[in-house]
């Protein structure tokens, strides 16, 4: 069987090109054929992976990040072709999220035996303004720090979130959007709204610690009012979850969640997605997923 690889040059600094080969050596030992699309940018490895998919690919196989894994979902989802997800990013929330081997080498290998077998599992999308996404769509303090590490020129690498986490800190306030769960609509201030398909998200943050990707539905946490030091003291019960518990934090479900609010954006699996306002869908059973644990 043809398979479609994509490889995040990027990636892990460097990580999934250096993993590759060996990825590649362990789709062809697990029978398959794979064929690696050239992807100098994400815009033409979603391009190449889309024909891919056309000309009939057995399954896509992003070896990288989250990006690398969003790139391919755009291909896949909504076609019953199959999606494997190698892990070789700096963050790695939908492999975690679905259980697959954290080492390149032993996802490649699970994923081909799962195609091999047939062993296909349906796994949620979420799907907001004509883009798809697996783990977490989120908007207020932390679409506003990935976008402001993003035009940040220096320092390179995780340490620009470090610079752009402080300045956003400077300008922290609370933001009054509409948020809209399954037709009822509340005005809040927010800190932060972050619609989860998956739990974590930022390289292992537990942001939507119940969210379930084969319930149909989106777990969507509220950050209200928060002080800079609550924000920061706060933070790091995000590795566990835990900060559900704070008083200003709810958490809600819904399967269709509307966003307004003005000067916001809104970040998922890492990526650009769209400025508010923004409706957000779960797609129930939209992936179908190989390597990952077999529910
Ligand atoms: N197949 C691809 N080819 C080229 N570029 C890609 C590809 N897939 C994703 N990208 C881009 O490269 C960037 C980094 O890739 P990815 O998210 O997979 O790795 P990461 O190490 O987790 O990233 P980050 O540097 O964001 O932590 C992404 O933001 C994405 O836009």
């Amino acid at each position: 069987m043809d398979v479609a690889v994509l490889v995040s040059a990027a990636a892990g600094r460097g990580r999934a090109r250096t993993a590759a080969a060996a990825v590649l050596d362990a789709l062809r030992a697990g029978g398959l054929t794979p064929q690696v699309l050239a992807t100098p940018t994400r815009a033409d490895a979603e391009r190449a992976a889309a024909r891919a998919v056309a000309a009939g690919t057995g399954a896509v196989v992003a070896v990288g990040g989250d990006g690398a894994a969003h790139a391919g979902l755009q291909a896949v989802a909504g076609t019953g072709t199959p999606l494997a997800v190698v892990p070789a990013g700096t963050g790695n929330d939908l492999a975690l999220a679905l259980g697959v081997p954290p080492e390149p080498v032993a996802a490649a290998t699970a994923a081909a035996a799962d195609l091999r077998e047939g062993a296909l599992r349906p796994v949620d999308a979420g799907r907001t303004a004509g883009r798809w996404w697996a783990t977490v769509l989120c908007c207020g303090f932390d679409s506003a720090v990935t976008d402001r590490a993003n035009r940040l020129r220096w320092p390179r690498g995780p340490r620009r979130y470090d610079v752009a986490i402080l300045a956003e800190l400077a300008r922290l306030r609370p933001r009054e959007v509409v948020l809209t769960l399954d037709g009822e609509a509340r005005t809040l201030p927010v800190t932060l709204v972050a619609v989860g398909n998956t739990p974590w998200y930022g390289g292992g943050m537990r942001v939507c610690p119940t969210a379930d990707p084969a319930d149909g539905l989106l777990d969507v946490t509220v950050v209200g009012p928060v002080s800079r030091r609550e924000l920061v003291r706060t933070r790091p019960r995000l590795t566990e979850g835990t900060h559900v518990a704070h008083p200003a934090v709810t958490v809600h479900r819904a399967a269709r969640v509307e966003l307004a609010g003005a000067g916001l954006t809104t970040y998922a699996d890492g990526e650009p997605v769209a400025a508010l306002p923004v409706v957000v869908e779960a797609v129930p059973g939209a992936l179908r997923v190989v390597g990952s644990a077999r529910t």
